[in-house]
């Protein structure tokens, strides 16, 4: 999609989602034209376009804007990367941290696209395991690293603030490809982010 399609798509879904936000108002029994909440449909529409636009980006070409031939042979691992997501059931937030480890084969990847990776699949809808598991694929098949390891812990908001309402509760994902396989890989990886 062009610059300009993609300003089109914005504008024209911003104002359909205007509306529904607006009937939403109505149906949950506030009054839509009180002063207060007067333009909450318009920043509730740009607050949900920002929490999904993941979908407009191709993850991919962030991390093949900054590859670069390095003869680094062991482990690299950016660690407690934060991550905000909306779980696909509830369209509630779950959040944590992201952890990523990767083993290079002859190409390296600037550093800060990793955290990027997570956030374009993290402004989806979601559910942890396949956040995990699109991160990781996506690192392989793109960077064809030696290995990569991904682990994410989180808090989902839909066990919290309602359903079964469980404060303490975190949620363990991980994901291994390659050398990371290899329990004694897997464990340095492990011990190295605190686990
Ligand atoms: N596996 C997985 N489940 C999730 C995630 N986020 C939310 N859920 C769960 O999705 C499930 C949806 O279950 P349902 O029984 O259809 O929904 P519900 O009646 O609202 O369930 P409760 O939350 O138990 O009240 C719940 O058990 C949630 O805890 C996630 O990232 N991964
Ligand atoms: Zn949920």
């Amino acid at each position: 999609m062009s610059y300009q399609l993609f300003e089109e798509y914005q504008s024209h879904t911003t104002s359909d989602l205007k509306e529904n936000f607006h009937n939403i108002l109505e149906q949950i029994g506030e009054d839509p034209l009180r002063n207060g909440i007067v333009k909450t449909p318009e920043r509730a529409s740009k607050a949900m376009q920002f929490l999904t636009q993941g979908y407009n980006i191709d993850p991919q070409d962030i991390l093949k804007s900054a590859m670069f031939d390095e003869d680094y042979k062991d482990m690299v691992i950016v660690k407690d990367i934060e991550l905000y997501s909306l779980c696909e059931h509830h369209m509630l937030p779950f959040f944590g941290k992201a952890h990523i480890a990767y083993i290079p084969n002859g190409q390296i990847v600037g550093l800060s696209k990793l955290p990027r990776v997570v956030d374009v699949f993290a402004r989806r809808l979601q559910v942890q395991e396949r956040l995990t598991h699109d991160i990781l694929e996506c690192i392989n098949t793109t960077l064809k690293p030696k290995g990569v390891a991904v682990v994410i812990e989180a808090q989902h908001m839909c066990m919290m603030m309602r359903g079964v309402q469980k404060q303490n509760s975190a949620t363990t994902t991980s994901g291994f490809r390659g050398q990371f396989e290899e329990i004694q890989t897997r464990n340095e990886f492990l011990k190295l982010i605190g686990h």
